[in-house]
């Protein structure tokens, strides 16, 4: 079987269209712009495409873009100062604070001081309980959404009873998949590095999402024929010249073979985490300005 590709580039871009449109309407009969203010601490050069590409889309969608760059040796005092004066913006509607930061600086104390109503990343601890809850309302995590969207494109919105495997337990990834994914009646489980036998557990999922920032560590004969896999790993390798080459935590080659369908990287699930993102700022907007949004 050579699976289907999963076109994440088509699908944002479907999804931004409907973003653009919702905030045409917006601020037509609404006068609501919303806007997103990102900041960046320091000069990771991945992050940095990552940033341009967001301010980029944020424009083209209509919506307000603030950029903030700050010096890697930025203190967390002055982080804190800056996110105070987003929270009370009334022109921002949505925060991100580009992780990870540098280490003089507390994440969780960064991310615990986002007002959670801006909070577009859904990681504020308010609004990760609000989604362990099965609050339909929660702000949540832009690439699990992302991933999941693709994935109840791929089973016609019915998910329920599939078997799925969540690779990875991080808070930005691997734990609100896995919450997103049960709110949609899957038997999920969590893997993670002490997990003893990963192929084995492989073997039984219908879907497989991994999140580990390992190139190419699931392989083909990992998965069980038909099996929809979902490619969040971005890593750099080598490529020809200076030019990094990008590449999941999924051996494509080999998983193609095997797979029902599969997301491809780049161009899988990265392009849908920045419309996720827009589409959370209009939700936010939306909210904060009480006008009904159409998106949510
Ligand atoms: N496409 C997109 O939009 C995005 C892509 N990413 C990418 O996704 C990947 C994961 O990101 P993130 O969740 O932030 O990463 P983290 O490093 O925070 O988490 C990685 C997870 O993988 C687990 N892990 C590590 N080694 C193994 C192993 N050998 N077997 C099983 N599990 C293992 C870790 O386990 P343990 O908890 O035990 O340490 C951990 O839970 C990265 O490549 C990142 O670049 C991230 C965000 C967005
Ligand atoms: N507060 C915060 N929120 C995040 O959501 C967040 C973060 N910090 N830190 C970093 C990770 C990573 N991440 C990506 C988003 C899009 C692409 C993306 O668009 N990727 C393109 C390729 C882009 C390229 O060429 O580098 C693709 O996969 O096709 C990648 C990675 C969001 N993250």
């Amino acid at each position: 079987m050579t699976a289907a590709i999963i076109d994440g580039k088509a699908a944002a871009a479907a999804l931004r269209e409907q973003i653009a449109t919702e905030v045409a309407r917006l601020r037509e009969t609404d006068d609501l712009q919303p806007g997103l203010a990102v900041v960046l601490v320091g000069e990771d050069p991945a992050s940095q495409v990552y940033v341009r590409n967001k301010g980029r889309q944020t424009v083209e969608a209509g919506m307000l873009s603030h950029t903030h760059r700050l010096r890697d040796d930025t203190s967390e005092t002055e982080l804190l100062a800056l996110v105070a004066d987003l929270n009370a913006d009334p022109t921002v509607h949505g925060i991100l604070v580009q992780l990870p930061l540098p280490p003089q600086i507390d994440e969780q104390r960064v991310i615990c001081a986002i007002d959670p109503a801006k909070d577009v990343d859904g990681f504020h601890p308010l609004n990760a309980g609000a989604l362990a809850n099965g609050d339909p309302g929660a702000l949540a995590p832009c690439t699990p959404v992302g991933c999941l969207l693709l994935l109840r494109e791929q089973f016609d919105n019915d998910l329920a009873g599939q078997h799925a495997l969540v690779i990875g337990r991080s808070n930005i990834v691997g734990k609100p998949m896995a919450q997103l994914l049960l709110q949609e009646s899957c038997t999920v489980t969590i893997a993670h590095s002490r997990t003893r036998d990963l192929p084995a557990l492989c073997r039984h999922a219908d879907i497989v999402v991994a999140a580990v920032g390992r190139p190419g560590m699931v392989r083909g004969d990992w998965l069980k024929p038909g099996a929809v896999v979902i490619d969040v790993g971005i890593n750099r390798l080598p490529g020809e010249g200076d030019k990094a080459r990008l590449v999941g935590d999924v051996a494509f080659a080999e998983a193609r073979e095997v797979a029902g369908a599969i997301t491809p990287v780049p161009g899988g699930v990265g392009p849908m985490t920045i419309a996720c993102l827009l589409r959370n700022t209009v939700v936010a907007a939306c909210r904060q300005a009480a006008v009904a949004s159409r998106l949510a």
